[in-house]
């Protein structure tokens, strides 16, 4: 049985070298499921509240271990709905999203330990494991995850035509590579920054081209297609006294950089743009969804942090086509889960995704199965984030 007998907490490294949440979910069965929390540094305004990872394991241990006791794992809502009765305030406050997302996912994945089954069927039904999400992959990056590098947070590589995700997440691999080689030939430096990205300290302008060039060579080499798209975080670069986005010495009002996102659209065939105006500006985002969305996806992350209230009023306005899901934005997987089912319905595309900082858990790459994402944004390479990646190789090849 998937009766909940057992959660223990403590804390563990990020790969930022910070502390994080790790829970153990134990059964009366002897099923076990391990869980740990990531961590944003551009993280979104509206975002449920991490807490110190000390604070929040002791909060979580005095109030939500006692009510977590005899719930049955197999039942996510019931488990989360017992860490958020343990918490009582709407943002996870009480006792950090950190902690709450570490359980939600450890009791998930007690319970598949239980039914002897994989962690994406136990949460997406005995159908899922047939489609995968196309892995967008980081391979030039700045903002708020490396200094003296772009303005822009994140290029995304984006094996569109891959015939397979074993396949998708090569290429990958190849763009991150070949925007070395690109760099190199340029004479260009680049550290790497804390999602494993390329960090060169060139202009947007200057990634945009090494990019293009480098996915070019790439797309020729694999013989299917590979488009690229942007996290651009825009919240982190306006300004609100200024009422502006700020990119170093230049500014731009928001119908500029409208403008400036709809001509990256064009110019660069972009699939996918993230977050490319501030996370208040649901009327912003509306205009460039309504002027680009034919042809790309406009995704809410900042915009949406996982929460189905502020996704409802996206759909209500018509500010995005697609939406982020990460699940310690909201704090549980049946908050993540609502978010999902809200957009599908709505006809919006689903992006599961990673934070910035990340430990080994591999529950996204299972939930991207789960709710027959269409994308899947983790990374490109280093451990933590190849974690999901080969987690996700083997789902397709039926090794898990
Ligand atoms: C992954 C991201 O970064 P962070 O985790 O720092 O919010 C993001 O902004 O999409
Ligand atoms: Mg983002």
């Amino acid at each position: 049985m998937t009766r909940i007998t057992g959660v223990s907490l403590r804390r563990v490294l990020d790969s930022r070298g910070n502390p994080t949440v790790e829970a153990d979910v134990l059964t009366e069965s002897g099923g076990f499921g391990r869980g740990a929390a990531p961590s944003g540094a551009s993280t979104g305004e509206y975002e449920a509240i991490e807490l110190p990872a000390n604070e929040s394991i002791a909060a979580a241990r005095e109030h939500a271990v006692p009510r977590l006791e005899g719930v049955y794992a197999g039942d996510q809502r019931a488990v989360d709905n017992a860490l958020r009765a343990a918490d009582g305030t709407d943002d996870f406050s009480a006792i950090g999203a950190n902690s709450a997302v570490a359980i939600s996912m450890a009791a998930a994945k007690a319970a598949a330990d239980v039914l002897g089954a994989p962690l994406y069927q136990h949460l997406g039904g005995a159908f899922r494991g047939e489609n995968f999400p196309i892995p967008l992959g980081n391979v030039v990056g700045g903002g708020e995850h490396a200094k003296e590098a772009t303005h822009i947070q994140e290029f995304l590589a984006a094996p569109v035509g891959a015939p397979s995700v074993s396949e998708a997440v090569f290429a990958n691999a190849a763009v991150h590579a070949a925007v070395a080689d690109v760099l190199d030939e340029r004479g260009v430096p680049a550290a790497k920054g804390d999602e494993g990205a390329w960090a060169p300290p060139i202009s947007d302008a200057d990634a945009f081209d090494v990019v293009d060039e480098a996915v070019d060579r790439v797309e020729e080499e694999v013989g299917f297609e590979i488009r690229f798209g942007l996290d651009m975080a825009a919240a982190e670069l306006y300004d609100d006294d200024e009422g502006a986005y700020v990119y170093g010495d230049e500014t731009k009002s928001t119908g500029e950089q409208i403008d400036y996102v709809a001509s990256l659209v064009d110019e660069y065939d972009l699939a996918y743009v993230e977050d490319p105006l501030d996370e208040n500006d649901y009327e912003a985002f509306a205009e460039l969804t309504d002027r680009v969305g034919d042809r790309t996806l406009i995704c809410g992350d900042d915009l949406f942090v996982t929460n189905v209230e502020r996704l409802r009023e996206g759909i209500d306005t018509g500010a995005a086509n697609s939406i982020l899901i990460k699940p310690n934005q909201i704090g549980t997987l049946s908050d993540a889960f609502d978010a999902v089912e809200l957009a599908s319905r709505n006809g919006y595309e689903t992006v599961i995704s990673h934070r910035s900082g990340e430990t080994e858990d591999t529950t996204i790459a299972h939930l991207a199965v789960a709710t027959d994402a269409g994308f899947i944004k983790t990374g490109t390479v280093g451990g933590e984030r190849t974690a999901k990646l080969n987690e996700l190789v083997r789902i397709a090849d039926d090794a898990v």
